[in-house]
């Protein structure tokens, strides 16, 4: 690349796009990469700090950040996502849906681990809506090494896809409620408009909900009514602590095929049973879900949803970080 003074660089094309930053009122690209440099310009280059610019000389094995930025997006993004025009040498992925963010965290790690790369995204199993920003990436120097890019495309093409967004399935729902005080009246069932509310975002379609009482033989007739009418998702409330009368982790784990945790490290929430019978994700949620605005069910009901499989050693990590409140 070559040197030239901005008075000497009328006639010459621009090798990037240049940045204007003028604190609380403007921040963006000024002048775009090609822009043919004219006289008029000088003093706003000059206003931006700019004395030279660089006239580009690709070498072969070279690449414009710009390209680099594309042949990135391209090797990175899953569905459901429009990858941006490059400006200022950054390509932005946007969601085209409401649904599920799906990073491949290790790979993202080894990307960046390559050096002079810059892929920068949301947190995984994260809800986007559509238009949302979901991941940016650019290289950091204006010309790259073409191998540098080539690597991030071998392990993205390990894993691929690194970014993805998952649409949400609309799963019909069982709600089963426990507690013998709900049974008899003595309190006001809580749970139902609860998780209909929690339901709503994702168009679920609720098939219905069994008030049960406390024994483990109507916790597990009401689960399976609701499977055999089809129920994609049953949702279990209350009973999930260490009372005698807390018998619903003990019936759904009776009918479960796989039980991916019965408690796990998140405050609050920490009570909550995610299993499944036969493929059918079942939650045991704890009463706390009534209680407060935001618990483990927040966490992984948008995955559930989005028909993305938890796995324990997703549930055990979350202890960092897992404090929500
Ligand atoms: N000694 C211990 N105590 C508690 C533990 C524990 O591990 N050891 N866990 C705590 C946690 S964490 C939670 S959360 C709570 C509640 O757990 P449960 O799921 O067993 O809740 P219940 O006993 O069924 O009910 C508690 C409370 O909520 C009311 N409730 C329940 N369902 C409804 C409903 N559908 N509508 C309205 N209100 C409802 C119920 O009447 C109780 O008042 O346990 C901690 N304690
Ligand atoms: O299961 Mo409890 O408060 O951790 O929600």
């Amino acid at each position: 690349m070559r040197e030239v003074h901005v008075r000497d660089a009328v006639g010459l094309r621009l090798a990037h796009d240049l940045t204007r930053i003028v604190p609380g009122e403007f921040k963006g690209r000024i002048f775009k990469k090609g822009h043919v440099i004219q006289e008029e310009d000088i003093p706003m280059l000059l206003d931006i700090g700019k004395e030279h610019i660089y006239v580009l000389e690709l070498q072969p094995g070279e690449l414009h950040e710009d390209d680099a930025a594309i042949r990135l997006s391209r090797a990175l993004m899953g569905d459901h996502l429009t990858a941006s025009e490059p400006s200022e040498g950054k390509v932005v992925l946007t969601s085209e849906i409401h649904g599920l963010v799906k990073i491949d965290t290790e790979a993202l790690l080894m990307i960046n681990s390559l050096g002079e790369l810059a892929v920068v995204t949301r947190k995984t199993d994260t809800v986007a809506k559509p238009g949302d920003t979901v991941a940016a990436m650019r290289a950091i120097p204006l010309i790259i090494a073409e191998t540098k890019i080539t690597q991030a495309e071998t392990l993205a093409r390990m894993s691929a896809p690194v970014i993805a967004v998952l649409p949400f399935r609309r799963m019909k729902v069982g709600i089963v409620t426990t507690g013998s005080e709900v049974l008899t009246g003595r309190v006001e069932d809580k749970f139902g408009p609860r998780i209909r509310e929690k339901l709503a975002p994702f168009d679920a379609e609720v098939l219905g909900q069994k008030i049960v009482g406390d024994t483990k033989e109507n916790i597990q007739a009401g689960i399976q009514e609701f499977l055999n009418q089809g129920a994609e998702l049953v949702i279990c409330t209350g009973g999930m602590s260490v009372d005698p009368d807390d018998r619903t982790p003990g019936a759904i784990h009776e009918l479960a095929t796989e039980v991916v945790s019965y408690g796990m490290p998140v405050l609050p929430g920490s009570m909550m049973m995610l299993a499944y019978i036969q493929g059918v994700p079942v939650f045991g949620l704890p009463g706390a879900v009534i209680y407060e605005e935001i618990t483990a069910f927040d966490l992984f009901l948008p995955r559930i949803l989005a028909g993305d499989k938890v796995t324990s050693r997703e549930i055990a990590e979350l202890g960092h970080g897992g404090l929500l409140k």
